[in-house]
Order: C-alpha cells, then sequence, then structure tokens
C-alpha cells in the first residue's frame, strides 16, 4: 500500500464543457448551458486542494471530467503524464488504482449486507490489485484508526463514524496517490465529520496521499487543504493558498462564499 513511483501529478487543462437542454419547442432552438470554461486545474504529489464555488459553478463537472466519467469538449486531463478519458473499464484500471473516488455520504454507499472485509476487499478484486487482499484490508482499516477485527462486523454493527472510515478504508485499499472527494462530509452529524475530518488530515499530512476535495465549507476546506481553487460559472477565479484567499479574497463570488461561513478555524 505505498504509494506508487510515478509522479503522481493530475492535471487538467482547457477544459470546457457545454450541455444541450431539451427543446422547450420542437422545432424551437437548443439553449446551450456552458458548465465548464478554459479551466486549468493542478494537483501534485501529495498536494492538498479544495475546490469552491456556489451551486451551478461546475465543481461535479469538473470532478466527473477528472475521474473519467466525462469526456469535456474541449481540452485534456492526464495523471502521470497519461491522459485520463472514458473508456472500457480496462483501459482505465491503471487509473482508478492511482486515483480513487470518495462520494459524498461515503458510509451510505456501503452494502449493508456485506461484512467489512468484503467492502474493503471488492475494488482490490475489480481493480485486479495483487497480493494477499486480507492483509491489505487489515492495513487499510490500520490506516484510518479502525481495528483489523471489525473486520467481520457489518455496517449496522458499527457507529457513524466507524462507518465513514470502513469507506475511507475502501478507498484506500488499492493504495491510490490521490484521493478525489467529493462533499465527503457534508450531510454528517458534526462528531462524525470532525472525526472523518483529521482521519483526511491525518491521511494526507502525515501519509502523503494528495487530496482535491469538492465542498461548499471553507471551514472544512481551511482544515484540510493547502490551496483553493475557487469556480464561478464555470471558470476559475480565484487558485491560490487557502490562508490568503481566507485572509483577502479577491473575486466578490469568493467573498460570498466567506460570508456564508459563520466562523473560519483561522
Ligand atoms: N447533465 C447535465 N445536463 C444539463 N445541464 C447540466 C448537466 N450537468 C450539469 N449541468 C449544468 O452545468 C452547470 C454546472 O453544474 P454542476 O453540477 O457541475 O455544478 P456544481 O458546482 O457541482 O453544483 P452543486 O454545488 O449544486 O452540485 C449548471 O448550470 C448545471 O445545471
Amino acid at each position: 500500500m505505498s504509494v506508487p513511483a510515478v509522479d503522481p501529478v493530475l492535471s487538467a487543462t482547457g477544459i470546457e464543457r457545454s450541455y444541450a437542454l431539451p427543446r422547450a419547442r420542437p422545432w424551437g432552438p437548443r439553449d446551450v448551458v456552458t458548465a465548464l470554461q478554459a479551466v486549468d486545474l493542478r494537483v501534485g504529489a501529495g498536494e492538498r486542494v479544495g475546490l469552491v464555488g456556489t451551486s451551478g459553478s461546475g465543481k461535479s463537472t469538473l470532478l466527473r471530467c477528472l475521474l473519467g466519467l466525462e469526456s469535456p469538449d474541449r481540452g485534456t486531463v492526464t495523471f502521470a503524464g497519461r491522459p485520463v478519458r472514458p473508456g472500457p473499464t480496462a483501459s482505465l484500471r491503471w487509473y482508478r488504482r492511482l486515483v480513487q473516488y470518495v462520494p459524498q455520504d461515503p458510509a451510505g454507499s456501503l452494502d449493508p449486507r456485506a461484512t467489512v472485509r468484503d467492502l474493503v476487499a471488492v475494488p482490490l478484486r475489480h481493480l485486479q490489485v495483487p497480493g494477499d487482499h486480507d492483509a491489505t484490508v487489515a492495513t487499510a482499516l490500520r490506516r484510518v484508526g479502525l481495528d483489523p477485527e471489525l473486520a467481520g462486523r457489518r455496517p449496522g454493527e458499527l457507529s457513524g463514524g466507524q462507518a465513514q472510515r470502513v469507506a475511507l478504508a475502501r478507498a484506500l485499499a488499492p493504495g491510490p496517490a490521490l484521493l478525489l472527494a467529493d462533499e465527503p462530509v457534508s450531510g454528517l452529524d458534526l462528531p462524525v465529520r470532525d472525526q472523518v475530518v483529521e482521519v483526511l488530515a491525518e491521511l494526507s499530512a502525515r501519509q502523503g496521499l494528495g487530496l482535491l476535495l469538492v465542498s461548499h465549507d471553507l471551514a472544512v476546506v481551511a482544515r484540510l487543504c493547502d490551496r483553493t481553487v475557487v469556480l464561478g460559472d464555470g471558470r476559475v477565479l480565484e487558485d491560490r493558498p487557502t490562508a490568503d484567499l481566507l485572509a483577502s479574497p479577491d473575486h466578490p463570488r469568493t467573498r460570498e462564499l466567506l460570508a456564508a461561513v459563520p466562523t473560519l478555524p483561522v
């Protein structure tokens, strides 16, 4: 589960993406929504980058392009210099091992009938990760601060915080260099939210794991991310060290986002 020997830089260059909306009338014109315009984004090895913006600013669209789930109309995504674009499962297996996705409400995505051991081992099988999967599962559980003895339990027999950690262990098990996390703590109770944030902080700061964190919660971004990219109307409005951004936001949209957060831990 060591970080692989590649230069794990995720790079998006000149990303554009538009969607044609359904016609309002059968022969009428089709409206087009431009979700992303000339977006550049880079996440270096072990870097922790926040991606913030108001609703509809393009965060999820960008994430889908970065994950190779959707093709941009223009521009390229590369990881460690190799192109990332949608294709058959086998063609992106290398990428899925190196870059793992953490969904919103990760624990909610766990199959309640499966044991923790199976839940964490499934991606290892799908991605054809070599080695002793039981040992890899135990290591992944330890990395998120869980006792490997929990491997026989099912999600319903875990606390909320433990279940979230299992979901993170599942993302870590294939040995990724980078996590792409989409609002991973939104909707969680405050104590569970804080636990998950601390596990992510520990993983990225002490174990060298890169993180791209999509969030509308600037307090979480401030805790976790060294650099923050602000999206607005599908464009990058700011891309700066988080501390600078919070201390002196350049763009009115950033100031609006900041005004929406009651207290920031900086
Ligand atoms: N499949 C689609 N078809 C049509 N329009 C879409 C589609 N996906 C996204 N859009 C539009 O693209 C723009 C960006 O949407 P996106 O979901 O990427 O924003 P977001 O920042 O993730 O928003 P939120 O924080 O609400 O999730 C919005 O105007 C949205 O309506």
